[in-house]
């Protein structure tokens, strides 16, 4: 996709790796909306985009995307200020095993309500000009046993299958709208700074996961995926891209099923 011109909707882009999405974007040219809970944090990102990028090019929205209404809501706005959309962004996420129906109603529920809004707004059969849904998961999605974070493991699972699944040639050739996973592992940003209050007595087994892989992910390398999944131009859909130290960027290869 040449990104010039484009609209992207980018959910959790307050700060982090959503942040560092919508910048990329918007530097190549795309018109970008950031939708992120926090309201603080998302008006101050949307200003840092407007004053570096120019007003007219990105617009911030509040929303939990949990709520059916506000997602909704957020969408037709989206749409209706920049004249369609082109790119959808599920990258919203938390991790929270203690909480952990909140975990699966942001990592999957909202994730999964996402897709069908940006395939209902960008469908060519609803008029849409056609389009790509990129869903954030994580190498959790791909890990068959992480015994401290069972949920957001089975959350990420989850969006992997469903990327895979909507992203299969049959809907592709229904909707015009190719549908990827990107898989980081572990990157520098604030979800992994994790605490006994949100992820039990086992927390201590992130860092020191950490401290094994040999460090984290520069929030670049990730981006760097992240735009070579955007701006490919052979079709690709249904794929998943994994980001991590020890292999770089390459795709997790499955067998024909
Ligand atoms: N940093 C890491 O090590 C990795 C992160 N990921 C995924 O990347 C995505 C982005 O996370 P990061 O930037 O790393 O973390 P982050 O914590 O810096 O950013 C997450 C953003 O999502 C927003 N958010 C959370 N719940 C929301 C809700 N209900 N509605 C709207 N916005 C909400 C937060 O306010 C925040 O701005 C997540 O899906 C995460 O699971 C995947 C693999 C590795
Ligand atoms: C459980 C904390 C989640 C924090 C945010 C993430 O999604 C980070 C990635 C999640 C889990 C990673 C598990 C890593 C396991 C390793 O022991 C190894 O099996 C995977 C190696 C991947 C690599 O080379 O980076």
């Amino acid at each position: 996709m040449v990104l010039q011109g484009k609209v992207a909707l980018i959910t959790g882009a307050a700060q982090g790796l959503g942040k560092a999405f919508s910048q990329a974007l918007l530097r190549r040219g795309a018109r970008v909306v950031l939708l992120d809970m926090k309201h603080v944090e998302g008006q101050q990102t949307g200003q840092e985009m407007a004053d570096k990028f120019g007003p007219e090019n990105s617009t911030f929205i509040q929303c939990d995307v949990t709520a059916k209404e506000q997602l909704d809501s957020a969408f037709n706005k989206a749409s209706s200020q920049f004249g369609g959309l082109d790119l959808v962004v599920n990258n919203a996420g938390i991790l929270d095993e203690v909480q952990w129906e909140r975990c699966l109603a942001v990592n999957l529920e909202a994730v999964i309500r996402g897709t069908y809004n940006g395939l209902n707004h960008m469908s060519t059969q609803n008029g849409g000009r056609g389009g790509h849904i990129i869903n954030v998961a994580s190498i959790a999605g791909l890990l068959s046993s992480i015994p401290a974070a069972p949920v957001y493991t089975t959350s990420k699972h989850g969006v992997v299958a469903l990327s895979r699944c909507m992203g299969h040639a049959m809907h592709y050739k229904r909707h015009g709208v190719r549908v990827n996973a990107l898989c980081p592992s572990f990157t520098d940003t604030d979800i992994i700074h994790v605490t006994e209050d949100s992820m039990g007595k086992d927390f201590w087994m992130v860092p020191k996961t950490v401290q094994k892989l040999g460090g984290l992910l520069p929030v670049s390398t990730v981006v760097e995926g992240f735009l070579q999944l955007v701006e490919d131009d052979t079709q690709l859909t249904g794929a998943v891209m994994r980001v991590t130290l020890a292999k770089g960027i390459d795709y997790k290869q499955y067998r024909e099923e």
